[in-house]
Parts: structure tokens; C-alpha cells; sequence
């Protein structure tokens, strides 16, 4: 069965900001994310974030990528890892990841890391001991296409956040298959290695291990651009911070990422939209929901 979202019982998992919250109890993200070519994954993935209620954000990422994002940002505090000579992070800043992400509710792993063997490494490295819960994202799904049974090693609650390109990579399979059968897809990859998908695309797919199917209700072809995705890891990441299970973090995150983007449609058209232009819209919702 699946289980259309709405935004009532969206708003019924995320409670009113409580009076005596201070930064660190408000959430605390790690995201690990950006790559000399990818280096505005890592500003969307944390635009996405901050403006999702988390109290406290850090990037951590290349000397490269934590210089830009200060040109956009000024609230994350950044973590500088070691670069490879493509200027991806290199597989030895796993240890530094895993020792600082250690104190952070959650951790969001991916959004532009690029591909090469030092980014499998790293991928590998934390899924395989770090302890909190987790949003896989992009490069950091197309690192396990590899070998998906780590998967089942996994010490933590992990969300896969794939599109049909890169679910028919993990799962080796095509796109068309996928498309055919995106729920069964879903289902099958949550159940087997007992994650969280979240299957995106028009209509995006929530799928739990223990057979619970979403399917979100919001959203519009405007969100067709590249980075759209970015900024809803940074979403979901910031939900999973504050507390929020794995089904609910990422079937809000995909929600309000979508209902934000609809009114942006409404004032931008979905021609001129782009990405970051739906984080000026999520107040709203946060707003009509009193939150
Ligand atoms: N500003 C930045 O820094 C940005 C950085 N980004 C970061 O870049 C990294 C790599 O991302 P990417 O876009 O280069 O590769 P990827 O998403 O695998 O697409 C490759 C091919 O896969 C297919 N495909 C894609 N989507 C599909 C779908 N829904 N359904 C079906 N097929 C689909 C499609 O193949 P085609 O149809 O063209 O044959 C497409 O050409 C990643 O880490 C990301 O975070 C981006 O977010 C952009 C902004
Ligand atoms: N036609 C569409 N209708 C609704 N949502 C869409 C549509 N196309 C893309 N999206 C949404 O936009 C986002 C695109 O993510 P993704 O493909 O990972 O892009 P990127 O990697 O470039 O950030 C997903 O949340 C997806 O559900």
C-alpha cells in the first residue's frame, strides 16, 4: 500500500521550536560534501540545510570548497580535509571525519564529491563505522556501485537519496527498468539492505525497510535542474539533526522541498526558477503550519 503525503501529517512530525533550545540541542549536521568541480553542491546542500531549522551546521570538505562557500555563507563552521591532486577529498581525512562527525546528530555524505578511488575509500571508511544516521547522497550512492552489500555492514540508520540514473548504477540495473517499476525498486532496495530510499523524480518514493511506502504529493517540473537535489540532502539532513525518525526526515524534507518549489513555480515560472530560489519560499510553509 502506499501512503499519499500530505501536508497536515507532514507538520504532525515536526513539533513547534521548543523556548529553552540552545544551538547545540537544536540539531547538529555534518555534511561532508563539494569537490573542486562540484564545488556548488556543497553551497546548495548547506543553503538547504541551514534554512531547515538544524542549530548548528558544519561543512567539511577541501581547502578549495570551504574557501568558496565563504563567499556564500557565513553561518556553517567549515572542517578543511586533505585533497587529492584532482582536488576530491582524500581517502585519509576518513579519521577526521569520523572523530568530528562523532559529536553530530546526523551526517549527510556525497552531494558533489566527485568519483575516483579516494572518494570510494572515504565513502566506504564512514558508512562503515560511523554511528549516527546518515544521508547518502550522489557521488557517495555511485561510490557503492561497486560493491552494495556494504551496505548491510553498516552500523547506522543510512538514507539513499537516488535518482533512476543512479539507482540503476547501485542496483545494476537500467533506468528504463527502474522507471517501469520505480516501487517496486524502492521496496526492494529498503527491504534487502534494510535502508531508507528515497526514490526521486516527479512524485518521489519513501520507502522504509519494514515496508512502509510514501509518495509525496508536492513539486513541478521547475525542479528539474541540476542542484535541486543538493539542496534537499541538506533538507532531509537537517530534519534527521533534529530528531526526526528516517521515514519522516526524508518524507518532510521531500515534501517541503516540493511544496516550497510549487510557490516558486507560482512566482518565478518553472522556466526561470532555480534551485536556491525555493529556499526563499520554505519560510512560508514553515509559517502557515505554525512553525
Ligand atoms: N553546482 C554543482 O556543483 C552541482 C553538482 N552536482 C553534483 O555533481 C555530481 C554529479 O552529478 P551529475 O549531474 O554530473 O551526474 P548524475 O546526476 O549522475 O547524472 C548523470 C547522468 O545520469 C542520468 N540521470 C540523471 N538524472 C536522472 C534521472 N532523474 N532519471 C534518469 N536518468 C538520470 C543522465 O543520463 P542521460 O539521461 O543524460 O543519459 C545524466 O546525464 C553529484 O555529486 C552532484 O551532487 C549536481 O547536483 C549539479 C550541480
Ligand atoms: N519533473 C519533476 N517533477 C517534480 N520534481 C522533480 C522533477 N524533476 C526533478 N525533480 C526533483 O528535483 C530533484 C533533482 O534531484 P537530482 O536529480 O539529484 O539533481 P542534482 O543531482 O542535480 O541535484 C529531486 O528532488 C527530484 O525529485
Amino acid at each position: 500500500m502506499r501512503t499519499l503525503l500530505d501536508e497536515k501529517t507532514v507538520f504532525s512530525h515536526i513539533p513547534p521550536k521548543a523556548d529553552d533550545l540552545h544551538k547545540g540541542s537544536a540539531g547538529k549536521l555534518y555534511l561532508v560534501a563539494g569537490s573542486r568541480s562540484f564545488r556548488g553542491a556543497a553551497v546548495l546542500a548547506t543553503m538547504g540545510a541551514l534554512r531547515s531549522g538544524c542549530g548548528y551546521v558544519s561543512l567539511a570538505s577541501t581547502p578549495e570548497v570551504c574557501d568558496n562557500i565563504s563567499h556564500h555563507l557565513i553561518t556553517p563552521t567549515l572542517s578543511v580535509l586533505p585533497e587529492n591532486a584532482e582536488g576530491r577529498i582524500s581517502r585519509s581525512a576518513a579519521q577526521t571525519v569520523l572523530r568530528e562527525a562523532a559529536g553530530y546528530g546526523a551526517m549527510v555524505l556525497g552531494c558533489g564529491l566527485g568519483l575516483d578511488a579516494d572518494t570510494e575509500a572515504l565513502v566506504r571508511g564512514v558508512l562503515l563505522h560511523f554511528e549516527g544516521p546518515l544521508v547518502l547522497d550522489a557521488d557517495g550512492i555511485n561510490a557503492l556501485a561497486r560493491g552494495i552489500d556494504i551496505l548491510r555492514e553498516a552500523p547506522t540508520k543510512v538514507i539513499l537519496t537516488p535518482h533512476e540514473g543512479e539507482m540503476a548504477r547501485l542496483c545494476r540495473s537500467t533506468i528504463e527498468a527502474v522507471h517501469r517499476d520505480r516501487e517496486g525498486a524502492a521496496r526492494t532496495l529498503a527491504k534487502d539492505y534494510g535502508v531508507w530510499v528515497v526514490l526521486k523524480g516527479p512524485h518521489t518514493l519513501i520507502a522504509s525497510p519494514d515496508g512502509q511506502l510514501l509518495e509525496n504529493t508536492s513539486g513541478n517540473s521547475g525542479l528539474a535542474k541540476g542542484g535541486s537535489g543538493d539542496i534537499l540532502s541538506g533538507m532531509i539532513g537537517s530534519l534527521l539533526a533534529q530528531g526526526l525518525d528516517p521515514l519522516w526526515a526524508a518524507a518532510c524534507g521531500v515534501y517541503l522541498h516540493g511544496a516550497a518549489a510549487d510557490l516558486t513555480a507560482r512566482r518565478m515560472s518553472r522556466y526561470c526558477m532555480q534551485p536556491p530560489d525555493l529556499l526563499d519560499d520554505l519560510p512560508e510553509i514553515f509559517i502557515r503550519n505554525g512553525r
